[in-house]
């Protein structure tokens, strides 16, 4: 589902590359965690993936295609099929937690008809049924994050990518913000997580890549946030 081949991405302006040599494989319906210090390259990684960063060198596939030859036109489409949550959830404000989870579908142009029913049917997955009408800030980070999840999965995308998504949350809710990345990565959408929570890593024993100053130095299935036999 995702592949990197000898991929090296080196700033504009930065001597040190801040992913050298690449190689990963990762299959459709993986969990995965990206776990090494800071900047290590687990932002560059995911950066990738969306094409927001081309490599210096080497190529990524995103299911099958190598995206740094995609038409820019078909850019859009590989981002849809890539849902995004981050640590600081970034809602829009001023619209309710529905009208949150509805402008995904909205910005693609579904019909109304889908809309109405996707989205209660996705607060009811992520735990919010009957919250649609609040605005985010009527609402626990946990929340917060629970609505980010339910806006990144509405149109079932192939692979969901978060970047630190526990980083702002009690351990308590990140448990049950774990969970449900769980339930959704049991649909079969594959599950990208970069982290430094090392205590859900050791709990959740998913295969586990680690970086250091850009290199992969690790990459163990169902590891743990540091390395154990
Ligand atoms: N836009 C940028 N311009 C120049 N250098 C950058 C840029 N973004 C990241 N870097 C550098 O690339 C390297 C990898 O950074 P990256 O953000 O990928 O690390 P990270 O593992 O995600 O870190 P963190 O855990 O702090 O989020 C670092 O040396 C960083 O300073």
């Amino acid at each position: 589902m995702i592949r990197f081949e000898n991929v090296t991405s080196v700033y504009a302006q930065q001597q040190r590359a801040a992913l050298e040599d690449v190689n990963v494989d990762i299959d459709k319906g993986e969990f995965v965690f990206l776990v090494g210090a800071s900047g290590s390259g687990k932002s560059t990684f995911l950066r990738l993936v969306l094409r927001e960063n081309r490599p210096t060198q080497g190529r990524v596939y995103v299911a099958g295609k190598e995206i740094n030859r995609l038409a820019s036109w078909k850019i859009p489409s590989l981002r849809r099929d890539i849902g995004t949550v981050f640590q600081d959830f970034r809602l829009l404000p001023n619209k309710t937690v529905a009208e949150n989870v509805a402008f995904t579908l909205q910005v693609i142009g579904k019909p109304r008809g889908t809309i109405n029913r996707a989205v209660p049917e996705t607060l009811e997955l992520v735990g919010l049924e009957g919250k649609g009408q609040r605005m985010p800030d009527q609402l626990s980070g946990g929340e917060q994050q629970r609505v980010a999840i339910a806006r990144a999965f509405v149109n079932r995308p192939m692979i969901l990518i978060a970047d630190e998504p526990t980083g702002n949350l009690d351990p308590n809710t990140s448990v049950g913000i774990m969970k449900l990345l769980d339930r959704i990565n049991r649909t079969g959408t594959t599950v990208v997580m970069a982290t430094h929570d090392a205590g859900i890593v050791d709990q959740m024993r998913k295969r586990v890549i680690e970086l250091d100053q850009g290199r992969v130095t690790r990459d163990q299935a169902r590891g743990g946030y540091g390395y154990q036999h």
